[in-house]
């Protein structure tokens, strides 16, 4: 049996380029975005991989490099499943702003707490723990029991979305998951254990 769980962080997206705390929001993929998600796909293919399943946000820029991916590893019926819970980390009243001007605004510091702490919320926003606390229990109840059926699944999703998963998968602590940062679509490959643990962890090259 199989057990693939296969984490994609989505191409850079319009306001990754444009440097501003995107979140909720719903901007769409640069080129160079469309080009990392052909590239994940390439990658997918050359290990071998294929999928039975795939889960992603309710965000463009996630679903679009899942369609992308699809596309090209010539699995274009696959069952999508769509759930906010997979969303980006909410940044509330930073949304739309630049990440530099608000360093300049509120100082390096605090903008690195509101970003990387694992409890801080940025204002009106979620903190990481937030985020944990609504994509976590999705993936324990929707796509892990689906991986340990032995069914092969990949999730296209965001940077604080997956880093809640990629926490318990990687048994990293707060301090751990705050500094673990995953690159636009680079697919991250994990075989699982019967017990859910993780056996086997391959990274694709970035
Ligand atoms: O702006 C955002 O929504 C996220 C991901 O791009 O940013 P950060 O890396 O600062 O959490």
């Amino acid at each position: 049996m199989d057990r693939l769980l296969v984490l994609v962080r989505h191409g850079q997206s319009e306001w990754n380029l444009k440097n501003l705390f995107t979140g909720w929001r719903d901007p769409g993929l640069t080129e160079q975005g469309v080009a990392e998600a052909h590239r994940a796909a390439a990658q997918l293919k050359a290990a071998g991989l294929s999928f039975d399943v795939a889960f992603t946000s309710a965000l463009s820029r996630a679903q679009r490099t899942l369609d992308i991916i699809l596309d090209d590893m010539g699995l274009t019926g696959l069952p999508v499943i769509r759930d906010q819970a997979l969303n980006e980390r909410d940044y509330g009243d930073l949304t739309g702003l630049n990440k530099d001007d608000a360093r300049a605004k509120w100082g390096e510091e605090q903008v690195h707490l509101w970003r990387r702490s694992y409890d801080i919320a940025p204002p009106g926003g979620e903190s990481l723990k937030d985020t944990v606390a609504r994509t976590l229990p999705y993936y324990v109840s929707e796509i892990l029991p689906r991986v340990l059926r032995g069914e092969r699944v990949l999730v296209a999703a965001h940077g604080n979305s997956l880093r809640s998963i990629v926490m318990v998968l990687e048994r990293l602590g707060p301090d751990g998951i705050v500094k673990r940062e995953l690159a636009t679509g680079v697919p991250i490959v994990y075989r699982l254990a019967a017990d859910s643990t993780v056996a086997e962890r391959l990274d694709l090259a970035a």
